[in-house]
C-alpha cells in the first residue's frame, strides 16, 4: 500500500494532502462533516464484522470521521480492492452497496507484504468513497474513517489479508462532559492560536470551519491526533487505542504542549537560519556580482588561486611561531573581506612582506682567511692597512663566529673605496650585499617602519634591506651614518643605536610587521665621511677604520688596475682591437684638471664618459682602437676645469691669501679676502665663516695691529677704516681654526698693498702672541694643494709628525714645505719684499677685550 504523499510542513504546521488536490481538484475537506454528537456509529458496539478485507497503511492511523485520498500501488491491495467492490455489488446488485475496509497501520513501514504481527491490532473500520484506477496500474481513493474495531482473528494472508473484527466502543466516560470542559475548551483555545499563527490564509479558512464542526471531546482528541504533525505515528496508534475520552484528552493536550515546543524551537531555529542565511546570500550575491564585473573588465578571478598560493608561501617562509600564527591569523581574516576593499589591500601588502622577510634563509659562512685576503687583494689597491684590520675581524669571526664584536665603520671622504670594501667582505665570506643610505634619514619610522595603521605604511629600512637580500645574515652597509638627521618625528639614531646593540638586536620589531627578528646574524658595516657628527653612543659601537684620499700616482694605479678595466667590461669593450688605450699623462690630466677629489668618483666617471665616446665611433663605422693621448681627453671631456688657472687670477690682487682647508669630502683650498674701507674701526665677517674662523679672524686682526709696524704698515692704520674679512663658500662647507695664518696673510697683503703668490698655499692656527698651533688633516690638504698644483705649502711645525708619517713621498717630493712655530717666521715665507723692520712689542690687551674695544685702541 502507497503512503498518500501527505506533506507534512514543519514550520507552518498542519499536514497539507497535494493528493488531495489532484483527485479532488480542490483542497478536500479532512473530516467527514458530520454535525452533532458523534459515537463511533455505523455498526453496535461489540459487534463483529467477519471476513472483512484489511487495507493496511504505512505511516498513516485513520480516525473515525477521518476523511482522506491515498493512492494504492501494492498488487495484493489493489486485487484486495476490486474483489471487496465484486462481492459488495454481488450482495446488493441495486448498487448502493458499500465497500467496507478495515483499516490497520503497519507497526514497521519497510515490510512490504504485511502479515499478522505486522499490523497494529487497533484500527478503523472505513468506508471506500472512491476509486480511480490511474494507468500504470495504481488506484487512488477515497476513504471515510467509521468506527474503532479490534483485530479478533486474522483469516486469510494470502493473497491479502482479511480478518474478523469487532466493533469497539471509543467513547467510554463521554458523560462526564463538565470535567472534559476545560481540557476540551483549553485544547481548542490552543488549536486556535495555532491555525492563526501557523497557517496560510487559505489553509487557516479550512481548518477553522472543520475545528468548528468537531463536536465531541472524544472527537476533538482524535482531531488533534490526525493534525498535529510533530506527532509520530506510535502516538497517534496510541491515541486511537485509548478508548477513555478522560485519557484521550489528556494525551491531546500532551501533544498540543509538544507541539508548541517544537514550533517555538523551529522558530528560533528559523530565524537563525534565516538572519545566516541573508547574510551569506548577500555575501555571495556581491562576490559573485565582483567576479562579473572582473570578468567583463578582462580582470579574471584568479583570487582563490591565488589565496591558495599565498597560503603555501606562508607555510613555506619558514616563520617562527608567532610569527606564523600571526601570519595565518590574518590571512583567514582576509579571506572574510571583500577584495576590493581597502582593508583587505592593507591585510593583502601585509603578507606579502611577511612572506618575504628571510626567516630562515640563511648563507653558509666561508671563513677562508688567505681567501678573503686574495679578494682585498684583488679588488683594491693599497690601503694595506685597512685590508689587514678586516683580515684581522674575519679571523677571529672564523674562531668565534657568534662573536658580537664592534662594528666596522669606514671613514673617509667619498670615492675612496668605503662601498667597495663592504662588497669584498661579503664576496670573501659569502654572504648577500645590501646597502642603505643613511643620509637625509631624519624619522625614525624609516628605520623601523610605520605603524600598521598608517595609510600606506611600510616595514622600516632594515627589513627592507634584508627583504632585498633574501637572507637573513647578508653584510648590511649603513652609509653615511654622520648624515643621519633628528627632528620632531623622532631620533633615528636611537632606532640605529638599537639595531646595532648585540644585547638587543635579537628582538628587534619592527612597527610594520610587529614580530621580533633576530638581526644578531647580520653582518652590519658602517661608513661615514666624517665621525664628529655621529653621535656619541653610536660611535662608541664601532670601531673605526679611516680612508684618506689618493695621491695622484695611486689614483693612476687604481685607474689602471681597477677601474679601467670595469668601464672597459662595462661597455662591451673586452676585445683588445677595439679598447681605447689611455696614455699615463691623459690619466693624469684628468686627475688634475678635470676632477678635484679626494677619492675616484669622478675620474671613474670621466673615464666612463670615455669609454661611451670609443664605443659610439666605433659604431659610427671609426676604426681601431682610440687613442686617449691629452688632447683627445680634452676633446672628449671639454674645457677642463683647471684651478690652477683660476688661483693665479684670483690671487692677482692684493688682499687675497691661499689657505688649505679641511672637509668631510677631503681636502680643499679656501682662498681667504680681506678688504680695508674708510670708517670707524668696525669689523665686518661675511662669507663661510663659522664661529671657530671668526675668532680666528679677530685674533688676526689683533696681531697686525701690534706687529704690523714690522712690515711697514701703518700704527693706528685701524682708527679711520673698516676691516671685511670674507671667505667665499665654495662648494663646500669649511670650519675650524686653521685658517688663522691665512687671514694674517691676506691682511698683511691689503694693508700692504702686495700680492700672495698663488703657487703658495698655507695652514696653521695662531695665538695672539703670534704662535702657529697644529692643525688636522694634514694628509688631505697636501693631498688638495698637489691637486691644484701648488707648490709651495706653510705648515706648523708641531705637525712635523703626521706630515712625515701620513704624507706619501710622492707628494712630499712634489712639494715644498715650510714649517713654521710663530708668525714671524711665517710672513717673510709669505712676502719675501716686505723687509721685517726690529720687532716693537705692541700694547698688552687685557683679556675679555672684544674687537670693538681693541679696535679703539
Ligand atoms: N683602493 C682602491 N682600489 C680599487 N678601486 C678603488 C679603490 N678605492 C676606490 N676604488 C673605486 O672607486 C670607486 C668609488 O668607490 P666607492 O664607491 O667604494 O667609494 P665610497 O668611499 O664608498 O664612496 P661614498 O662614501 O660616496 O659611498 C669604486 O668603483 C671603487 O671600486
Amino acid at each position: 500500500m502507497g503512503r498518500s504523499g501527505g506533506h507534512r510542513n514543519v514550520l507552518s504546521g498542519f499536514r497539507l494532502r497535494p493528493d488531495t488536490e489532484r483527485i479532488r481538484g480542490r483542497q478536500a475537506p479532512m473530516s467527514d462533516p458530520v454535525k452533532g454528537s458523534v459515537t463511533d456509529a455505523g455498526s453496535p458496539q461489540g459487534q463483529v464484522h467477519r471476513m472483512v478485507p484489511v487495507l493496511p497503511l504505512r505511516d498513516i492511523v485513520v480516525f473515525p470521521h477521518s476523511f482522506l485520498p491515498l493512492s494504492v500501488g501494492r498488487k495484493s491491495t489493489v486485487q484486495m480492492l476490486r474483489d471487496a467492490t465484486r462481492e459488495a455489488a454481488e450482495a446488493d446488485p441495486s448498487g448502493s452497496g458499500k465497500v467496507m475496509l478495515a483499516v490497520l497501520t503497519q507497526k514497521d513501514d519497510s515490510v512490504d507484504n504485511p502479515g499478522e504481527d505486522d499490523l497494529y491490532r487497533v484500527g478503523t473500520a472505513a468506508r471506500l468513497e472512491k476509486q480511480v484506477r490511474m494507468r500504470e496500474g495504481t488506484v487512488r481513493i477515497v476513504i471515510r474513517g467509521s468506527f474503532r474495531f479490534r483485530v479478533e482473528r486474522i483469516v486469510q494472508t494470502e493473497p491479502y489479508v482479511r480478518a474478523d473484527i469487532r466493533v469497539l466502543d471509543g467513547t467510554v466516560g463521554a458523560n462526564k462532559t463538565v470535567e472534559f470542559e476545560a481540557l476540551t475548551r483549553k485544547i481548542r483555545e490552543e488549536l486556535q492560536e495555532m491555525i492563526k499563527t501557523d497557517l496560510f490564509p487559505r489553509a487557516r479558512e479550512v481548518m477553522k470551519t472543520q475545528l468548528a464542526r468537531v463536536g465531541s471531546a472524544g472527537q476533538l482528541a482524535d482531531f488533534v491526533a490526525e493534525q498535529l504533525p510533530s506527532l509520530n505515528t506510535e502516538m497517534r496508534q496510541e491515541i486511537l487505542q485509548t478508548l477513555s475520552i478522560e485519557d484521550r484528552l489528556g494525551l491531546a493536550y500532551a501533544a498540543i504542549l509538544r507541539e508548541k515546543q517544537v514550533r517555538d524551537l523551529g522558530r528560533s531555529i528559523e530565524s537563525k537560519v534565516k538572519s545566516e542565511v541573508g547574510r551569506t546570500q548577500r555575501e555571495f550575491f556581491l562576490r559573485e556580482q565582483m567576479k562579473a564585473i572582473q570578468k567583463e573588465l578582462g580582470e579574471g578571478d584568479d583570487s582563490t588561486k591565488e589565496m591558495d598560493e599565498l597560503r603555501e608561501k606562508i607555510e613555506k617562509a619558514g616563520m617562527p611561531e608567532e610569527a606564523e600564527k600571526e601570519a595565518l591569523r590574518e590571512f583567514r581574516r582576509l579571506g572574510r573581506i571583500p577584495p576590493a576593499s581597502a582593508e583587505y589591500t592593507v591585510g593583502r601588502t601585509y603578507l606579502d612582506w611577511l612572506v618575504r622577510v628571510p626567516w630562515d634563509k640563511r648563507t653558509e659562512d666561508k671563513y677562508d682567511i688567505p681567501r678573503a685576503k686574495d679578494i682585498l687583494e684583488a679588488d683594491h689597491y693599497d690601503l694595506e692597512k685597512v685590508k689587514d684590520r678586516i683580515l684581522e675581524f674575519l679571523a677571529v669571526r672564523e674562531r668565534k663566529p657568534d662573536q658580537k664584536g664592534p662594528i666596522l665603520c669606514f671613514a673617509g671622504p667619498p670615492g675612496v673605496g668605503k662601498t667597495s670594501l663592504g662588497r669584498s667582505i661579503a664576496k670573501a665570506v659569502g654572504r648577500e650585499f645590501v646597502r642603505l643610505s643613511l643620509g637625509g634619514i631624519r624619522d625614525e619610522a624609516e628605520i623601523r617602519g610605520h605603524r600598521r595603521t598608517y595609510i600606506g605604511a611600510l616595514p622600516g629600512q632594515i627589513v627592507q634591506g634584508l627583504v632585498r637580500a633574501g637572507t637573513r645574515n647578508p653584510v648590511f652597509m649603513l652609509d653615511e651614518v654622520d648624515k643621519l638627521g633628528m627632528d620632531f618625528r623622532g631620533d633615528p639614531s636611537s632606532a640605529l643605536l638599537e639595531v646595532l646593540d648585540p644585547e638587543q638586536n635579537d628582538t628587534f620589531r619592527d612597527h610594520y610587521l610587529d614580530l621580533a627578528f633576530d638581526l644578531s646574524d647580520v653582518l652590519f658595516i658602517a661608513t661615514a665621511n666624517m665621525m664628529d657628527p655621529v653621535p656619541p653612543a653610536l660611535r662608541d659601537r664601532m670601531e673605526i677604520l679611516g680612508l684618506q684620499g689618493y695621491t695622484e700616482e695611486e689614483k693612476i694605479q687604481i685607474a689602471v688596475r681597477h677601474i679601467l678595466p670595469r668601464q672597459l667590461e662595462n661597455h662591451g669593450l673586452e676585445e683588445e682591437e677595439d679598447q681605447p688605450v689611455f696614455g699615463r699623462e691623459s690619466l693624469a690630466l684628468i686627475i688634475r684638471d678635470y676632477t678635484r677629489e679626494a677619492g675616484l668618483r669622478n675620474m671613474e666617471r670621466s673615464i666612463a664618459k670615455i669609454c661611451r665616446k670609443a664605443v659610439r665611433k666605433l659604431a659610427e663605422g671609426e676604426a681601431g682602437p682610440l687613442q686617449v693621448s691629452p688632447e683627445v681627453v680634452s676633446e672628449l671631456l671639454g674645457a677642463p676645469t683647471s684651478l690652477s688657472r683660476e688661483l693665479v687670477e684670483r690671487v692677482s690682487v692684493p688682499g687675497v691669501a691661499v689657505g688649505l682647508a679641511w672637509t668631510p669630502v677631503g681636502g680643499d683650498i679656501l682662498f681667504a679676502e680681506a678688504s680695508r674701507m674708510k670708517g670707524n674701526t668696525r669689523l665686518t665677517l661675511t662669507g663661510q665663516l663659522g664661529d671657530v674662523m671668526k675668532e680666528s679672524a679677530t685674533a688676526a686682526l689683533s696681531w697686525v695691529r701690534q706687529h704690523g709696524a714690522t712690515y711697514g704698515i701703518q700704527t693706528g692704520f685701524y682708527r679711520k677704516s673698516d676691516i671685511h674679512f670674507h671667505v667665499p663658500e665654495g662648494s663646500t662647507p669649511k670650519d675650524g681654526p686653521s685658517a688663522g695664518i691665512t687671514l694674517v696673510a691676506a691682511l698683511i697683503s691689503v694693508l700692504t698693498g702686495t700680492v700672495c703668490r698663488p703657487e703658495l698655499a698655507m695652514t696653521g692656527e695662531i695665538t695672539l702672541t703670534g704662535h702657529v698651533l697644529p692643525v688636522g688633516g694634514i694628509k688631505e690638504k697636501l693631498l688638495a694643494a698637489h691637486r691644484y698644483g701648488i707648490r709651495e705649502v706653510i705648515l706648523p711645525r708641531l705637525n712635523e709628525g703626521s706630515f712625515l708619517e701620513d704624507v706619501p713621498d710622492e707628494i712630499r717630493d712634489a712639494l715644498q714645505i715650510h714649517l713654521v712655530s710663530n708668525l714671524e717666521e711665517t710672513i717673510p715665507i709669505i712676502f719675501p719684499n716686505l723687509a721685517p723692520a726690529p720687532t716693537i712689542p705692541g700694547p698688552s690687551i687685557a683679556a675679555g677685550t672684544t674687537p670693538d674695544q681693541m679696535l679703539m685702541q
